[in-house]
C-alpha cells in the first residue's frame, strides 16, 4: 500500500537534550511539500559532528532534534516540482546543499551553498516548520538531512541519486567522513606530484585525506598521530611515514620541518584540536605551504599563530564536505568506488542496528573505531 501523501509513523532515534541519550522510539513523519523529498533511509554513519552537536557545544545545536548527517535510503515520494530525483531512486543526503542557482554556487569558487543555510542551521526545513512530530512536540531537523530515522524529509537540493548498484551501506559513508577528506585532498588542496604533505589524525577523515593524497602522487604523506595503532591503518591507505608526536623529544613542527628540507606543501588538521591546528600551520613550508582545517572545534575555541606565520606566506584555509559540490560530483565518487578507484568498504569497522545507536557513539569515541554503521531497518 502506499504512504505517498500519508504521515508515515516509524522509528527515529530522538536527542531530546544536550548530553542525553538518544531515545529510539515512534516519529510521524509528513508527506514532503513543494521541493521536498522523503526518503526511507536504510543506513546511516555515526560522525564526531553529530556527538559535538548532541554535547551542547555547538551554538547551532537546538533541541529536540533527530540527528544524522551520513546516510544513504531510497526515494519514499516527492512533493510538487520536484524533477531532480523520483520514487525509487537510490540517494544520498547532502548536509552540503547544492540549488545551482545562489551566489555561493554560481559563484565557481566554493561548494557552500546560500540558498537554505539559514533554515537548515535553526533545525527546520526550508518554509521554516518541521516534518517531524514525537510526543505530540515538533521535532528539530539537523544539517538538513536527519538521518537517524528509518525515514526523512529533506529539501531536494540537499540530495542526489546514484547508481543503485553501489551497496547503501557504503554509500552512506559517502555522505561525509570519506568525500570529506578525499575532497580535502583532491579539490581543495592543489596538490602536485611529488609535494609533501602531514595530516594530523588518522581517523575516516585523515585516512581519507591520506588516500586522495597517494591518487594525486604526493612525495611523503606524513601522517601524526597520538594513536600508535594507527601507523598500520595509514600506510594502508598510502602514508609513507608515521609519527607519534607524544613521543618525539623536540616539537611535531621541527620534526616536520627536518623531514621535508623546510616544511610541507600541504598540512591537514583532521583532529578538531586548535592547537593542532597551529603546529599544522606552523608545518607548513614558508613561502607557500598551506594548511587545510577540517577538523570541528568545539564553540569558544579559537586558533591563534603570530601573524609573521602568515606573512611569511604560510596560508590557513578550511574546507566543508572536502569542496565537493554534492548533487554535481557525488555520483562520480560512487561510480569510482564501484570501479576500485577509492576505497569504502575497509573505513567499516563497527556495525549496529538503530536500537543500539547509543553504542555506536560508544564505539565511535574508542581509537579502535574508523566508521560504524548503523542499519535503521
Ligand atoms: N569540515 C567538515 O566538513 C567535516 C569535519 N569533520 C570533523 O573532522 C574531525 C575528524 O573526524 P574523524 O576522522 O571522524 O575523527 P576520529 O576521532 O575518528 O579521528 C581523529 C584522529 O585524530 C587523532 N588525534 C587526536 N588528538 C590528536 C593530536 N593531538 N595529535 C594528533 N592526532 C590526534 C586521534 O587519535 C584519531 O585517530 C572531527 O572534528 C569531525 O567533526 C568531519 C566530517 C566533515
Ligand atoms: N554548527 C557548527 C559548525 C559545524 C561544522 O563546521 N560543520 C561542517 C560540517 S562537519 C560534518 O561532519 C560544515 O559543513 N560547515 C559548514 C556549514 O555551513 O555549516 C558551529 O556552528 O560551530
Amino acid at each position: 500500500m502506499s504512504t505517498e501523501g500519508k504521515i508515515i509513523t516509524c522509528k527515529a532515534a530522538i536527542a531530546w537534550g544536550p548530553g542525553e541519550e538518544l531515545s529510539v522510539e515512534d516519529v510521524e513523519v509528513l508527506p514532503p511539500r513543494a521541493h521536498e523529498v522523503r526518503i526511507k533511509i536504510y543506513y546511516t554513519g555515526v560522525c564526531h559532528t553529530d556527538a559535538y552537536t548532541l554535547s551542547g557545544k555547538d551554538p547551532e545545536g537546538a533541541f529536540p532534534v533527530i540527528l544524522g548527517h551520513e546516510g544513504a535510503g531510497i526515494v519514499e515520494s516527492v512533493g510538487e516540482d520536484v524533477t531532480s530525483v523520483k520514487v525509487g531512486d537510490h540517494v544520498v543526503a547532502l548536509y552540503t546543499p547544492e540549488c545551482r542557482e545562489c551566489k555561493f554556487c554560481m559563484s565557481g569558487k566554493t561548494n557552500l551553498c546560500g540558498k537554505i543555510r539559514a533554515t537548515q542551521g535553526q533545525g527546520l526545513m526550508p518554509d521554516g516548520t518541521s516534518r517531524f512530530r514525537a510526543r505530540g512536540k515538533d521535532i528539530l531537523h539537523f544539517m538538513g538531512t536527519s538521518t537517524f530515522s528509518q525515514y526523512t524529509v529533506v529539501a531536494d537540493i540537499s540530495v542526489v541519486a546514484v547508481n543503485a548498484q553501489a551497496p547503501m551501506d557504503r554509500t552512506c559513508l559517502l555522505g561525509c567522513g570519506i568525500t570529506t577528506g578525499y575532497g580535502a585532498a583532491t579539490i581543495t588542496a592543489k596538490i602536485h606530484s611529488g609535494d609533501n604533505l602531514a595530516i594530523f589524525g588518522a581517523g575516516c577523515v585523515g585516512l581519507s585525506v591520506i588516500q586522495g593524497a597517494a591518487q594525486k602522487k604526493a612525495g611523503k604523506i606524513i601522517v601524526v598521530d597520538v594513536n600508535d595503532s594507527k601507523e598500520e591503518w595509514a600506510r594502508k591507505f598510502g602514508a609513507t611515514d608515521f609519527v607519534n608526536p607524544t613521543k618525539l623529544s623536540r616539537p611535531i613542527t621541527d620534526e616536520l620541518i627536518a623531514m621535508t628540507d623546510g616544511g610541507c606543501e600541504y598540512t591537514f588538521d583532521c583532529t578538531g584540536n586548535v592547537q593542532v591546528m597551529r603546529a599544522a600551520l606552523e608545518s607548513c613550508h614558508k613561502g607557500w605551504g598551506e594548511c587545510i582545517i577540517i577538523g570541528v572545534a568545539a564553540a569558544g575555541q579559537e586558533i591563534s599563530t603570530r601573524p609573521f606565520q602568515l606573512v611569511t606566506g604560510r596560508v590557513w584555509r578550511g574546507c566543508a564536505f572536502g569542496g565537493v559540490k554534492g548533487r554535481t560530483q557525488l555520483p562520480g565518487l560512487v561510480e569510482d568506488y564501484l570501479q576500485n578507484k577509492i576505497k569504502v568498504d575497509e573505513f567499516i569497522t563497527h556495525r549496529f542496528p538503530l536500537t543500539e545507536i547509543n553504542t555506536a557513539f560508544t564505539a565511535m569515541k574508542s581509537g579502535d573505531c574508523i566508521r560504524a554503521v548503523v542499519n535503521t531497518e
